[in-house]
């Protein structure tokens, strides 16, 4: 299999389009081809990354690390092959039109800042639409690991699923929530172990009405 993500789309068996099939049910959306991950470029980056720390890349334990980095680069960064809105396209009729909430739902990402990871949860709620639409359960988690898996920071990360689904569910309200330790605060720098950043991105009713949100949030936060 060739390491470099050529110019034209990858083939069916590549793995990076099986990396970002993977996050949207095996379904492949299309996405510029100048996202595609690079391997060969990522594996020449990180070889110079070796010789400049002091370090020789050829000895016997490194020899295949800028490679073995490459293919980690495109796990972590699939999010970026793939079209978000390709998420969400089961819902199902329900005429529910009361607060769902799934919680704690593990987040792993890489700060933009650093490319350190961040991890911790993510809690989100809404409430249906009028039509009573409501999305798969487990479309709320492909859709954090969408977004997870590009550079982020953590409020943007927490903005873009909320818009997602107010955008495509159409919901009367949505909360998002996300608890996560920056390991750039943790492994290096002013080195705090065990801060957590909490962020929330909250739209629509959820917005508007205090009483609504107060319920939610309480669903979201408990010890
Ligand atoms: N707001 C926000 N900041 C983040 C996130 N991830 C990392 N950071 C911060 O990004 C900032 C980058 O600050 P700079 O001063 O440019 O970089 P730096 O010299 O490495 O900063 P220090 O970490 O303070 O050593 C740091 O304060 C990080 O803690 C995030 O998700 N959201
Ligand atoms: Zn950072």
């Amino acid at each position: 299999m060739p390491l470099v993500a050529s110019s034209t789309e990858p083939d069916g068996d590549d793995v990076l389009d099986y990396l970002a099939a993977r996050l949207v049910n095996g379904k492949l959306s299309g996405r510029p081809v100048e996202q595609t991950v690079d391997l060969d470029r990522i594996a020449r980056a990180v070889r110079e990354i070796l010789i400049a720390v002091g370090e020789d890349p050829d000895r016997d334990g490194l020899v295949q690390t800028p490679a073995r980095v490459a293919r980690a680069y495109a796990e972590l960064f699939a999010g970026l092959r793939v079209d978000p809105t390709q998420v969400l396209t089961t819902t199902f009729e329900a005429n529910h039109e009361e607060l769902v909430v799934v919680r704690d739902i593990d987040v792993m990402s890489l700060c933009e800042h650093h490319l350190l990871p961040f991890r911790g949860v993510a809690h989100i709620g809404y409430i249906p639409g009028p039509n009573g639409r409501i999305t798969g359960l487990s479309k709320l988690a492909r859709l954090v690991e969408v977004y997870a898996r590009r550079p982020q920071v953590q409020e943007r990360l927490t903005a873009q699923i909320a818009d997602l689904l107010m955008a495509q569910l159409d919901p009367r309200g949505v909360i998002v929530v996300l608890e996560c330790e920056h390991m750039c605060m943790a492994m290096r720098g002013i080195q705090k172990t065990g801060a957590k950043t909490i962020t929330s991105a909250v739209r629509g009713l959820l917005q508007r009405d205090a009483k609504s949100r107060a319920e939610a949030m309480s669903l979201i936060i408990h010890s």
